[in-house]
C-alpha cells in the first residue's frame, strides 16, 4: 500500500528536529527517470528504534496519507526500511510546522487565520466524504507550504501532515499529554477514534491558531489536564463571538452535537466576509 525507497537512494542532511516518536530531516531522493537521474528535495521522518515495536502503526499512518491525495494532504513518497531504521519519505514543506511559525511571532492578519482554518477545513471535509479519521489534528501536524504575503494578496497554503503513531498505540500519557487536541472520549477509548474526534481537534486547532500558536494548558500536568476535561471546562472564548460559537460547537462533550464538516465550512465562509475581519486587519501581535 506504499512504495518502498531504496535506502541508498536517500541522502540524509540536517536534522530540523524531532516529534514524540521521530525525528526529522531535510534530505534528498533519487530518482531515475526515463534514463535522467532527478533529485528530490525529500523530508524524512525517521521512527526512534526505542519504538520499533510501533513501526506498523509508522506505517499504516504513510500508507494513509499515500492512498489518498488532496491538495491540502502532505505527499508521502513511501518508506525505507535498513536494518533498524524506520524512514518515511515526504514531500518538504518549505516553512514547516504551522506551531513553530506562529510562536516565532511571525504577526498575521485575521484573514490569514481564517484561510488557514479554512483549508483544514476542507481536507477534512475530505476525509469525512472518504470515511476517513486522521486522529492527530494540531497546528504542530499543519505545514506551512506559502506564507501568503499579504502586500501581494497571496494567501497561506497548509497541508495536513500524516497523524503519526496511533492512538491505540502510545501510552495513556502521551494521550492525556494531547488534551486540549484530543476529544474527551478517546480518553477512555483511545481505539475507537471516530470523525467526531477530528471535529473536536479542529476546534482546538483554531482556537491555537487565533491564539498565535499558544495553547493554554502548557506547562499544566497531566493531572490538570485530565482535571480539565472531567470537569467538562472550555477554551477561554475569544473575543469574536461568532467565532467562539463554532469552536464551542466543535468542542462539544457530546461526540453527536459536533457541526457536520460542510457546517463547518459555511461558518467559516460567513466569517470570511464579516467585518471583524476588514476591523481586524493585521491584529497586532500578543506574545
Ligand atoms: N526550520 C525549518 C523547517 C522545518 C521543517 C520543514 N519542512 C517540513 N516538511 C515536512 N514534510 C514535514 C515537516 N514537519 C515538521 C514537523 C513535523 C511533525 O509532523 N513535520 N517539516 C521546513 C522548514
Amino acid at each position: 500500500q506504499f512504495h518502498m525507497i531504496k535506502y541508498e537512494d536517500l541522502s540524509c542532511d540536517e536534522s530540523l528536529g524531532q516529534g514524540s516518536f521521530t525525528r526529522i530531516f531535510k534530505g534528498k531522493k533519487i530518482d531515475i527517470h526515463d534514463g535522467e537521474k532527478r533529485v528530490t528535495e525529500v523530508l524524512l521522518k525517521e521512527l526512534d528504534a526505542t519504538h520499533k515495536n510501533c513501526w506498523e502503526s509508522f506505517f499504516e499512518a504513510a500508507s494513509l496519507m499515500s492512498q489518498i491525495a488532496h491538495r491540502h494532504l502532505l505527499l508521502v513518497y513511501g518508506v525505507s526500511v535498513h536494518g533498524a531504521k524506520n524512514i518515511m519519505v515526504q514531500e518538504y514543506v518549505k516553512y514547516g510546522a504551522l506551531d513553530l511559525y506562529l510562536k516565532r511571532g511571525r504577526s498575521v492578519s485575521v484573514s490569514w487565520k481564517l484561510d488557514v482554518a479554512k483549508q483544514l477545513a476542507s481536507a477534512l471535509n475530505f476525509l469525512e466524504e472518504k470515511n476517513i479519521v486522521h486522529g492527530n489534528i494540531c497546528a504542530k501536524n499543519l505545514l506551512l507550504a506559502r506564507e501568503g504575503d499579504p502586500s501581494q494578496g497571496s494567501s497561506p497554503f497548509i497541508k495536513l501532515s500524516d497523524p503519526g503513531i496511533s492512538m491505540a498505540m502510545v501510552g495513556k500519557d502521551v494521550i492525556l499529554d494531547r488534551i486540549p487536541w484530543v476529544a474527551p472520549e478517546v480518553l477512555g477509548a483511545p481505539e475507537k477514534l471516530t470523525l467526531e474526534c477530528d471535529k473536536w481537534s479542529f476546534g482546538a486547532t483554531v482556537w491555537e491558531i487565533f491564539n498565535n500558536g499558544n495553547s493554554l494548558l502548557r506547562g499544566w500536568n497531566l493531572d490538570q489536564k485530565k482535571q480539565f476535561y472531567e470537569s467538562f471546562q472550555q477554551l477561554p472564548p475569544s473575543q469574536w463571538t461568532e467565532l467562539a460559537d463554532l469552536i464551542s460547537q466543535c468542542m462539544d462533550y457530546q461526540a453527536d452535537f459536533r457541526p457536520s464538516c460542510r457546517s463547518i465550512i459555511r461558518q467559516l465562509n460567513s466569517l470570511i466576509t464579516s467585518d471583524y475581519v476588514i476591523l481586524h486587519a493585521t491584529e497586532p501581535v500578543t506574545q
